[in-house]
């Protein structure tokens, strides 16, 4: 298996399509068509011990392992008749239009650390770089030495381990920078300042490939904060959105609005969870496993609540729709409510306090579902699939040593763009 080199994409896998295709989610467990993944690659390599933390990686992974277990989660996709897309192959095409270029420029150099003159300096450099390179280095970013000609009061007062333009190792994790909801996209607003410049990629992607041509978009980046993460698409017309660390509570209200205006849900559910980076996103705790069954970390199953939300009239309009706020209810009562279904399984895992503590930090509750009863999910977590596998769901394991550092599963590893509806 290649391990460093640039990213193999099987030639059954197209990048750019003349005819549309299908968009849109509106399940977690839909059978999954296409995907957008992203393979890790210069970004990883700029981790070291003294920005890891700023960069929300837990350690300084083995890029070439991290590489090769992130093909195998792709084959294991595409083995199963999944389009894969990348995201540095999307980013690349969309950089031959004027437009993205200039956009994306723009933002990679809109920081106040850099000043008037040193921010001309890196535009410039940007500006003349070929589309793959260019690609490259909006996604791992410019070094310091890497400014040929520099310049200016801050760059030489910059620290030499300091970027001029921060990388993104968080690419990796396609699912907080844009959510599919129904036939719309949402570019996400995300919270970490680390991962800001993030949704500026996955805009210009959804704005200019030809991909994606005429997808409305349902959120953006300038909107309060909201990650892909904490959203769960729990059946159709049904949208759970976690409240925590990083999505807020006016974020959830904000995309609530937007769902019920254009007409791509009915109820949203709010679920509060724990302000920690172990539970960082609501999909950390809970992933759908079918249709009506969840797997979901033991220590939060009979605590985990939900305020259901509903428009009060009909709503026509993005912002102002009257919301209707009932609750707190038990999770698993007001989503089996919501779904219109007489019980939400939740999936016992039985596992002891400890390694239930341990699997959820490994993403073990992190699954993505490939059809109804059929997950991938990290090998690491044996228990957790164990007991997966005896509730019936069939477990497509992963390995994840290396992916697993920055904090994140199959279910963060995948932006599903489109999805059998059930
Ligand atoms: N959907 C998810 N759970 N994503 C995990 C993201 C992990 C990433 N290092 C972060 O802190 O943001």
């Amino acid at each position: 298996m290649s391990c460093d080199g640039p990213v193999t994409v099987p030639a059954s896998v197209p990048v750019t399509t003349a005819a549309p295709r299908p968009l849109g989610v509106t399940s977690e467990v839909g059978p999954l068509r296409t995907v957008v993944l992203h393979r890790p690659g210069a970004e990883l390599r700029r981790l070291t011990p003294r920005n890891n933390d700023q960069l929300l990686f837990d350690g300084v992974p083995w890029v070439a392992r991290a590489q090769e277990e992130h093909d195998a989660f792709a084959a294991a996709l595409t083995d199963r008749g999944v389009e894969v897309l990348y995201l540095d192959r999307l980013l690349a095409e969309v950089l031959t239009s004027p437009e993205a270029r200039e956009e994306l420029v723009a933002a990679a150099v809109d920081d106040p650390r850099l000043g008037a003159t040193l921010t001309r300096a890196a535009a410039a450099h940007l500006a003349d770089l070929a589309p793959e390179d260019l690609a490259t280095a909006l996604m791992a970013g410019l070094a310091h030495h890497e400014l040929r000609g520099g310049r200016g009061l801050a760059y030489e007062v910059m620290d030499r381990h300091d970027f001029v333009v921060p990388p993104l190792p968080n690419l990796l994790f396609t699912r907080d920078s844009s959510v599919w909801v129904g036939d719309q996209v949402a570019i996400t607003s995300l919270a970490m300042p680390a991962r800001h410049r993030e949704s500026t990629i996955t805009h210009a992607v959804a704005t200019h490939h030809p991909r994606f041509a005429g997808a409305e978009q349902l959120y953006d980046s300038s909107l309060e904060h909201l990650e892909g993460g904490d959203v769960l698409l729990l059946a159709p017309g049904v949208v759970a959105v976690g409240v925590g660390e990083r999505t807020t509570p006016g974020g959830a209200e904000r995309l609530a609005r937007r769902v019920f205006a254009r007409g791509l849900a009915q109820t949203v559910l709010v679920v509060p969870i724990a302000q920690e980076r172990a539970t960082m996103h609501l999909d950390t705790i809970a992933t759908m496993v079918d249709v009506d069954a969840m797997v979901m970390y033991p220590a939060v199953a009979d605590t985990l609540v939900a305020w259901t939300v509903t428009a009060d009239t009909v709503p026509d309009d993005d912002d102002t729709t009257d919301l209707v706020v009932r609750g707190p209810a038990p999770f698993v009562v007001a989503a089996a409510e919501a779904m219109g279904i007489e019980r939400l399984r939740v999936i016992d895992t039985g596992l002891d306090p400890v390694t239930a503590e341990r699997e959820q930090w490994d993403d073990g509750n992190n699954t993505l579902a490939l059809a109804p009863r059929l997950a991938v999910a990290y090998e690491r977590n044996t228990v957790t699939n164990a007991a997966l596998e005896a509730a019936g769901i069939e477990v497509v394991p992963i390995a994840g040593s290396e992916l697993g550092s920055g904090r994140g599963g199959p279910r963060c590893m995948s932006c599903p763009v489109w999805r059998d509806p059930l």
